[in-house]
């Protein structure tokens, strides 16, 4: 019997964060392995049109949580959704759902914030660091809590290259920024921004450092723990391979890899690909609910979910492995073959950007012109260079995170613990796990049916031959240019006829003999 899994039989948990990519695996797993769990408290906001409910049915009823419907049938009874928006006071959640919360919770998983890496200031801190304090503050009022799990990144330090796991101090004390933003008007704000986050690379990065110190502040008599995943990617095993809903990360670069879009990256190639697959995060998140609310460790321990250490992967290996995947199991609608280099060099990296991506975008444009259509091409190819400018930071250095409070938690497991919730990614093979992401990609988010993968081929094959007329097309262009102009274009050319001609009479005239 599992330990973890019967430590969360009973139990009310507060889930923020539920409806983005790891709060749904998270809840999937709790739902599956401990059916007998009492209620998930989930905070939600109404989005996109659609009711709390809205939101809730459809994640229950989406193919995440195929396996959970079986082993646990009532599982629409068991998950209580509650009005609340983390970036208002109180959270705007109502007094009665308050009292209950108060009163109820057993565990908190902290998962929700702004992961847009261009957020403004006065937004991103609302989410990562003073909804945080307001949870803390929350937590401090609730009699049964057992543990507090807060959910950072493990580029809150990516100014530092080592990093351990411990909370490092911020230049700036976090309750100053939150009450400067307080009075201070926007324009100000962004104009103070890039002072304040000095050699943080983003707002993101900088507002989860903040996080981080306010949990430690905020701490009180509360047994936390502080969870520092590096990049999240799609599951490994649980409930299934391959699973993905967001774009992004890496995401939105594999499709834009697999549509042709993106043939080359600002990366160095030997860099670490610090990737950790969702479920495995996930199941370090649940040993460290168990352990802290058992264990009661006497300070915040902080887990390091990389992958670096243990078992690395660096660029080049996963690019090919993306490329290769795509060989056998192409995207839809390909703009163009996925086809795409590395290159850390900057001048190389522009002329890849002008001649792999802007000029097959303008041609393209001028196409759906000429044929009464709406040009579209350079606005998306825009977009797909701006957010990759946006990852460059992060596919251009490598970092050591050091894993010690991580392994000593594998180490406490028992064998089955180790097995139900498996964090050990040494015994991860990247080669396959690419190959199950990108197929997730294409079957998940994309929703691509594998029986149209016979057409894609297809389709693939036309755009080679396209390729190859319109290179030929190019060629004898500039080559009748040359010659019209140059009088040594033209010498080279004659030089070339010449010898064609020399070589075919050689050969008319040997095979003659040999007859
Ligand atoms: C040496 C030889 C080698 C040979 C082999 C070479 C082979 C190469 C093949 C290449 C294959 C590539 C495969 C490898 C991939 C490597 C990529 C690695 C990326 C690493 C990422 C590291 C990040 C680590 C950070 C830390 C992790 C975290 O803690 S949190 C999670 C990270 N957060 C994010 O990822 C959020 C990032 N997104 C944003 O901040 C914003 O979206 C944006 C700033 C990027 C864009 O904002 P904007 O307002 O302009 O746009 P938005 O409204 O959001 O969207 C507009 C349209 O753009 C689409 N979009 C959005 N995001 C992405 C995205 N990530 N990728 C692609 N497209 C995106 C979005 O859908 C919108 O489209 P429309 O709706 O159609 O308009
Ligand atoms: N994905 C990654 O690569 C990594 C993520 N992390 C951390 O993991 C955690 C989860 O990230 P991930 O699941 O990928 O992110 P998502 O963007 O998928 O999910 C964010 C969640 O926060 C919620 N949220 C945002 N704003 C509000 C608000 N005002 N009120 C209520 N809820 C809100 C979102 O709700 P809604 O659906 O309504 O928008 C959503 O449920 C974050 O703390 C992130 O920093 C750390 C390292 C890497």
């Amino acid at each position: 019997m599992s330990m973890i899994a019967a430590f969360y039989g009973g139990k009310s948990i507060l889930i923020t964060g539920a409806t983005g990519f790891l709060g749904k695996v998270l809840m999937e797993k709790l739902f599956r392995t401990s059916p007998d769990l009492k209620v998930i408290y989930i905070l939600v906001r109404p989005k996109a049109g659609q009711t709390l409910q809205q939101r809730v049915f459809q994640i229950l009823n989406s193919k995440l949580f195929e396996k959970v419907k079986e082993v646990c049938p009532n599982v629409h009874e068991k998950i209580r959704a509650i009005y609340a928006d983390l970036s208002q006071n109180d959270f705007a959640i109502s007094k009665e759902d308050m009292q209950e919360l108060l009163s109820c919770t057993n565990i908190i998983f902290h998962c929700a914030a702004t992961v847009r890496f261009d957020d403004t200031l006065r937004h991103a801190v609302q989410l990562n660091v003073t909804a945080t304090r307001q949870l803390l503050l929350m937590a401090s009022q609730m009699p049964k809590l057992e543990a507090f799990i807060h959910i950072s990144t493990a580029y809150s330090n990516c100014n530092l290259k080592h990093i351990d796991e411990v909370i490092y101090p911020c230049p700036v004390e976090p309750k100053k920024i939150i009450d400067s933003l307080e009075w201070l008007d926007d324009a100000i704000i962004e104009e103070i921004a890039p002072k304040l986050i000095r050699d943080w690379p983003n707002i993101y990065t900088y507002t989860k450092a903040l996080g981080e110190m306010v949990v430690q502040q905020e701490s009180r008599n509360l047994n936390i723990a502080i969870i520092r995943p590096s990049i999240v990617g799609a599951t490994w095993q649980e409930p299934f391979p391959g699973w993905v809903d967001n774009i992004n990360g890496p995401n939105g670069l594999i499709i834009a890899a697999g549509k042709g879009f993106l043939r080359a990256l600002k990366a160095t190639p030997k860099a670490v690909a610090d990737l950790i697959p969702v479920d495995t995060v996930v199941n370090l998140m649940l040993a460290v609910g168990w352990y802290t609310a058992v264990h009661r460790p006497k300070s915040t321990l902080v887990y390091h979910s990389t992958s670096g250490n243990l078992n690395p992967c660096n660029w080049h290996k996963m690019g090919v492995q993306v490329l290769a995947t795509f060989e056998k199991i192409p995207l839809e609608r390909a703009f163009r073959r996925p086809y795409a280099n590395f290159t850390s060099n900057n001048f190389t990296s522009q002329y890849w950007n002008a001649v792999s991506h802007r000029a097959p975008a303008i041609i393209y444009d001028c196409y759906l012109r000429l044929t009464g259509r709406k040009p579209r091409m350079t606005k998306v190819m825009n977009q797909i260079l701006r957010t990759a400018s946006m990852l460059e930071y992060f596919i251009n250095r490598s970092w050591e995170w050091s894993t010690y409070n991580t392994e000593m938690l594998m180490s406490e497991l028992s064998p089955e613990d180790q097995r139900v919730f498996n964090f050990d990614v040494r015994q991860l093979n990247w080669l396959e796990y690419i190959e199950n992401y990108v197929l997730g990609v294409k079957k998940y988010l994309l929703k691509e049916d594998m029986a149209g993968i016979p057409e894609a081929k297809q389709h693939l094959k036309r755009l080679r031959n396209i390729h190859y007329l319109f290179n030929t097309a190019l060629f004898l262009i500039v080559w009748r240019l040359l010659i019209a102009r140059s009088q040594m274009a033209r010498n080279v050319w004659f030089f070339i006829v010449s010898f064609c001609y020399k070589f075919l009479s050689y050969f008319r005239a040997s095979s003659t003999l040999k007859v």
